[in-house]
Parts: C-alpha cells; structure tokens; sequence
C-alpha cells in the first residue's frame, strides 16, 4: 500500500485482495500495511489524548455550538501539535482517496471517478469519541447504533469497543496494531447502486480502561448530487435509490437518525 500511495494512477500494482469484495464476513474493512507511518498513528492518538485530559475550562476555549467552526485552537498553540494532526489529516485523505480509487475500480467504475468530480469527496471530517471507563456498561453505550452519512470513514482504535451489526448480531471489531477500520458510509451505498453496504455500527463502553478514537470521514460538498453510477445500471439492474444533492440527504438523514428510520429507505425505488 506505501507504493500505492506514490503511483496513485498505476492500479495494475494493487494485489487482488485489496479490491473488492472487502469484508465479506463484517461489511467493515480492516486495512492495514497502508503506508501512514506508524509513528504518525501514535502521536495522533497522544494528542487527542491530551487534549481531552484538559481542564474543562481549557476545554471550553476550543468549543463551539457553530458545526462549521474548526477547532484550531488547541493545536496551534503548538507547532508540534499542529504538525502532528495537520500531517495526520494529509495522509489520511490521501489514503482514503486511493482506497475509493481502488473500490471504483471493483465496482468497475471509470478510473479516477472519485478524485476527477472533486466535489464528491471535497470536505473531510475529524472527529474523536472519548469513552472513559464506565461501572457498569450495561447502562450505556459509547456512541449508539448508526451508519456513517458519507463515502467512507477510516478510524484509529486501541480498545476493543467498536461493534457492527451482521444478521442480527453484534460483532465485536478486534483492533489491530496500526490498521484503520473502514466503514462504508450511505453516500457511497447510493452511487454503488447498493453493491456495497453501509454497516451500523456502536460503541459499547467497558469497565477497565477509558478508549479514544479518532475517525476520519470522507465526504461530498453540499450541492453535490449523488446518484447510483451510470455504468452501474443496466437492464438486468436498474437503479435502487432516487438521487439527492448531498445537503438534502443531511437533512433527511438527520430526521431519520432521530426517527430511527433507515435514511435511505425514503429515496429507495421500486424495482
Ligand atoms: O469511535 C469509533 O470507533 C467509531 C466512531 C464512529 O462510528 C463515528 O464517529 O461515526
Ligand atoms: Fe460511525
């Protein structure tokens, strides 16, 4: 994958497993040997980490109710710590960007389909969940049931607390030494015409140590409008979802989430 990273355009290289189908088992990709340095991985989890052991106070300077309001604060008070995330973000992206050239060409997509319309993976996201260690974890849930709204999430975990939804059944997310766990988000459901799947996912909290994540979302620009590819549809399969500009299904996705209905299942069509 280190080699993937510098002759982004040349996919003949990509071993076989790396394309699809991923995780067939899970529908969540555990990916590894993927070139972000792993001393980069550490010193992103160590600032997160001492972030969040900051006062409250010192805490509240960075915080804001505006969603579009980045949190810059913290980290430039520090050159070192600026470096580390911003260095972070860089190399995330650029992972994310050649994982979905890698998944467009499984689908049988036309190659640089993700990267040549920039507004669809134009924004990226960081966020991180801190769960500290709770009595009984019976009670709550680190982050509760969901699917991801955008194409794809990577996620940096230590602690096994991460769940995914298959037939029924909870499946615990085993965390790897260095690997990014991938999970395909909704928007990259439609434009697959359904061939891949979002997966619901949870935290579920645990009584020993306290567990911090750091996610990395990929996603389109407002006014995108995102709809199954067209060279995915055919006679023998026509289109399942209805498209949407992408601020739209936000929206939506919002209500939905907080209705507990699935998002997509209002833009599905009748096949
Ligand atoms: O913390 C994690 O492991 C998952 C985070 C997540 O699912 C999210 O932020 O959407
Ligand atoms: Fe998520």
């Amino acid at each position: 994958m280190e080699k993937l990273l510098s002759t982004k355009t040349d996919l003949k290289i990509v071993p076989k497993s790396y394309i699809l189908p991923p995780d067939s088992r899970l529908g969540s990709i555990k990916l590894t040997n993927h070139g972000v340095p792993e001393k980069l991985l550490q010193d992103v989890l160590d600032v997160t980490e001492e972030f969040l052991k900051l006062s409250a106070e010192d805490k509240a300077i960075a915080f804001s109710e505006d969603p579009k309001q980045s949190c810059g604060l913290y980290t430039s008070i520090d050159y070192m710590k600026e470096q580390v995330v911003g260095s972070y973000s860089v190399e995330v992206r650029k992972l994310s960007l050649c994982l979905l050239d890698l998944i467009g060409k499984g689908l049988g997509l036309v190659p640089g389909y993700f990267q040549d319309k920039t507004e669809l993976t134009e924004v990226q996201i960081m966020s991180t969940a801190h769960c500290p260690p709770c009595p009984d974890p019976s009670l709550t849930l680190g982050l509760p049931k969901h699917s991801d709204v955008n194409l794809v999430t990577l996620v940096l975990q230590e602690v096994e607390d991460l769940q995914v939804l298959k037939d029924g059944q909870w499946h615990t997310i085993k965390p790897l030494p260095n690997a990014f766990v991938v999970n395909i988000g909704y928007t990259l459901q439609n434009i697959s015409n359904g061939k891949l799947r979002s997966v619901e996912h949870r935290v579920v909290t645990n009584q020993k140590v306290a567990r911090t994540s750091v996610a990395s979302f990929i996603l389109p620009s407002n006014s995108c409008q995102i709809e199954p590819a067209k060279v995915l549809i055919k006679d023998t399969s026509p289109p399942l979802y209805n498209g949407f500009t992408f601020k739209d299904f936000m929206g939506t996705y919002i209500e939905d989430i907080h209705q507990k209905k699935p998002p997509l299942e209002r833009y599905k069509l009748q096949v």
